[in-house]
């Protein structure tokens, strides 16, 4: 199957400017010796591309490893952003999903661009797995618990609300935050609905980051919830702001 772009529509952010970000990625090019049965290592963006289409675009989920999408990911360089450069687009205050390729069904690889003190939303990730490698800059990557009632399968809890709601309604309460890491450079993290939620965030309020993300297989909508109360908002479609380099049009997802 030829990878093709997502046919997805609006989520985060907006607006048209394109400012090019400034890098000072130090050049490292040790060898990288590559774990048994593991075979080269990805030494560009193009062979790391080439890497995960060779594996992942004929069945997707059914090809995922972990190991081995960390190593690879893990050990793909990153020292040059001239490679990655046509997927970066900043805008002021909001994050960027920015789409290199997909196969419809098995995976979806994305770069995402963090302006100064940008955030995501806490949000799942319905039915992928997701994995995230930090390309420049740092995130802060904020995990939380479900809220009660809100995990995939437990729709139809008959809890019942202090506030005498209606059975079934969750619990207004603030979303237990169960971990905080820094995510640097070179960094492999990995999330799936069946661990928790989470958000990220760029915590420097200028300098800009770039992660490269992995779904497999690629998901079209998310819920984003409400810190304060656990509250899930409407599923909403999750945009792209440019495809294989190309900014979007004005209205297109
Ligand atoms: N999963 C989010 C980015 S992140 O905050 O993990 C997205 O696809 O937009
Ligand atoms: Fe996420």
């Amino acid at each position: 199957m030829a990878p093709q772009s997502l046919s997805s529509s609006a989520a985060t952010l907006t607006d048209d400017s394109d400012r090019g970000p400034l890098f000072n990625s130090k050049i490292n090019d040790a060898a990288v010796p590559s774990p048994p049965g593991l075979g080269q290592h990805p030494r560009s963006f193009a062979q790391l591309a080439q890497t995960l289409r060779d594996r992942l675009s004929e069945s997707g989920e059914a090809a995922f490893d972990l190991q081995w999408i960390s190593e690879v990911l893990g050990h793909y360089p990153a020292h040059d952003p001239a490679e990655w450069k046509q997927y970066v687009f900043l805008e002021d205050g909001k994050y960027t999903r920015n789409l290199v390729e997909s196969v419809e069904g098995c995976y979806a690889l994305m770069v995402l661009c963090w302006a100064g003190n940008a955030a995501s939303p806490i949000h799942d990730h319905p039915s992928s797995h997701c994995v995230v490698k930090v390309l420049e800059g740092e995130l802060i990557e904020e995990r939380y618990e479900w809220p009660e009632g809100a995990q995939p399968g437990s729709i139809n809890n008959t809890h019942t609300t202090d506030s005498g709601a209606p059975p079934g309604t969750p619990k207004s309460e603030p979303m237990k935050l169960v971990d905080t890491s820094k995510l640097l450079p070179g960094r492999v993290a990995y999330i799936h609905d069946s661990i928790c939620l989470h958000r990220l965030r760029n915590p420097h309020p200028t300098t800009p980051a770039v992660t490269l993300h992995l779904y497999v297989p690629p998901y079209h909508t998310c819920r984003t919830f409400v810190e304060a109360t656990g509250e899930a908002r409407a599923q909403r479609r999750c945009a792209f702001w440019s495809r294989m380099g190309v900014r979007n049009k004005v209205g297109e997802m």
